[in-house]
């Protein structure tokens, strides 16, 4: 059953704040933790991701109809994107310093998931939650409330340019999950 935690909505947010200095330093700092860590953290996101929003998983033919954790986790399928995910988000700490690198990596991510993917924008906001999430459970001594809040900055200017982008191609939906 789809989670129950109040609606989800694809409004785009008020645009964030710029990071500051020592914002970017915190989030550089935990991110060389994170990424040690690489594939169990990329998986452990994506398995929340997919276990507690089941329709996420419509978008993916390899595993869209299996509900056990443990077989999503072996999806070859599954790996691959958690990979992606975790890369992209690496790109951006390398480029914190480099705002326009950062909003055309994001326009290009944007891009690919509203035109060839066709994926719904409210899912970029569920997954930018669950990214915060897993880092705070997954990193408590690294992921203070201020290192959190640094991150909550930079998520959410991710999903802030992926929703800009969705509106410059003209997607429609805005549907509630
Ligand atoms: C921070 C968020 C995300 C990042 C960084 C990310 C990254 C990527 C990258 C780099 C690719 C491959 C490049 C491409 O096709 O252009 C990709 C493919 C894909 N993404 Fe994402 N993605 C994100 C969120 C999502 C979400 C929320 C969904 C759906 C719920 C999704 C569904 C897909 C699908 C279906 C593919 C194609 C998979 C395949 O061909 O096997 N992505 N993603």
């Amino acid at each position: 059953m789809e989670r129950q935690q109040g609606e989800v909505k694809a409004d785009r947010l008020e645009r964030p704040d710029p990071l500051c200095d020592s914002e970017r330093e915190m989030i550089k700092d935990t991110w060389a933790k994170v990424y040690q860590n690489c594939d169990d953290v990329g998986v452990a996101i994506l398995i929340r991701l997919f276990v507690n929003f089941p329709s996420s998983k419509q978008y993916f033919s390899q595993f869209q109809q299996v509900e056990d954790p443990e077989e999503l986790e072996r999806s070859a399928q599954l790996r691959k994107h958690a990979r992606r995910v975790m890369n992209a988000i690496n790109t951006l700490v390398e480029n914190l310093h480099d705002g326009d690198k950062m909003v055309s990596v994001l326009k290009l991510l944007g891009k690919a998931h509203a035109l060839r993917h066709k994926v719904e924008p409210v899912y970029f906001k569920i997954l930018t939650g669950v990214i915060l999430e897993v880092l705070v459970e997954d990193f408590p001594d690294y992921i203070t409330p201020e290192v959190a809040g640094a991150w909550t900055k930079l998520l959410d200017a991710v999903y802030w340019h992926v929703a800009g982008v969705y509106e410059e191609v003209g997607w429609a939906s805005s549907s509630a999950v």
